[in-house]
């Protein structure tokens, strides 16, 4: 299955639109963890199957991983999730974006390696770029657009041709050329969610992947408000910390279930 049919689906039979990240700190793991050998997969998988029923994908942040040298630990992870959750889909958050011979590399390492079934990647070094990805035709390409953090805004907003913000010429690059296959999405931060209205006005049903609620204090009424598509789902709205931290004690994985499903809830309410 393509991965925007995944998405789909996962939006469908879950009746969620939240997306569980995964930002494994383990400075902030559970005491029955420390000193674990797996310690990252253990506690990764423990908070996957509590939060499943509530979410419609799983988004790992390799930098957690490949930082603690547990780059083996994600992609047992990974296979974990898509043998024991195989309608969950996989976005790894990466970033990526280099020139056309490295971002094969980076492809393989996202789509065979980790079998991602998206990849988050960096518009800024154009087409070329993006092009080895989108060679991938059953994968999901999630473009950089408008990023959750203040000083996205020091190039986002740059006036670009005829006086567009530059996220939303992005934007538009990526619906009207990128996106010939179906397989685009783009980042948009639930930070600001006048900037989600605007972007979902230009690229019309493109699904969106929205980091910035949870730890990152955006408003979850305005967000859902903002992104919604013409079906009343389209969006994947990340929350990592607030999910996977909600208690450091010996309750954390109900603490992370309820967390999930009080999410997933308040993001319904405001559909
Ligand atoms: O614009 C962006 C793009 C990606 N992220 C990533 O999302 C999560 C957010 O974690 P929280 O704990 O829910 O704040 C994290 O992995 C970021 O790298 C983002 O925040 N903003």
């Amino acid at each position: 299955m393509i991965f925007t049919q995944k998405l789909e689906h996962a939006w469908a039979t879950s009746n969620s639109m939240l997306m569980v990240g995964l930002d494994p700190d383990p400075q902030r793991f559970p005491a029955e963890l420390q000193g674990h050998p797996n310690a990252i997969f253990e506690f990764c998988r423990a908070i996957v199957d509590v939060t499943a029923p509530y979410a419609c994908g799983i988004k790992p942040q390799i930098a957690y991983f490949s930082a603690m040298r547990a780059e083996d630990q994600l992609e047992a992870l990974c296979e974990y999730i898509h043998e024991h959750h195989p309608g969950l889909p996989i976005v790894l958050d990466a970033k990526r974006g280099d020139i056309g011979s490295t971002a094969e590399q980076y492809a393989r390492e996202a789509y065979e390696r980790y079998q991602a079934d998206a990849v988050t990647v960096s518009p800024y070094m154009g087409f070329d770029t993006i092009q080895p990805y989108l060679a991938w035709n059953s994968k999901g390409v999630i473009v950089l657009c408008r990023t959750s953090n203040k000083g996205g805004s020091d190039l986002q907003f740059i006036e670009s041709k005829d006086d567009t913000p530059l996220y939303l010429h992005v934007a538009g690059l990526v619906a009207d050329h990128w996106n010939t296959n179906g397989q685009c999405a783009l980042v948009v931060g639930a930070t600001f969610p006048e900037e989600i209205a605007r972007v979902r006005e230009r690229v019309g049903d493109m699904p969106l992947l929205v980091p910035g609620i949870g730890a990152q204090g955006g408003d979850i009424p305005s967000t859902v408000k903002a992104g919604i598509d013409s079906k009343g789902t389209g969006m994947m709205i990340n929350s990592s910390r607030a999910i996977l931290y909600a208690s450091g004690g010996d309750d954390w994985r109900e603490a992370a279930a309820l967390a999930a499903r009080t999410t997933r809830d308040a993001i319904n309410a405001a559909r």
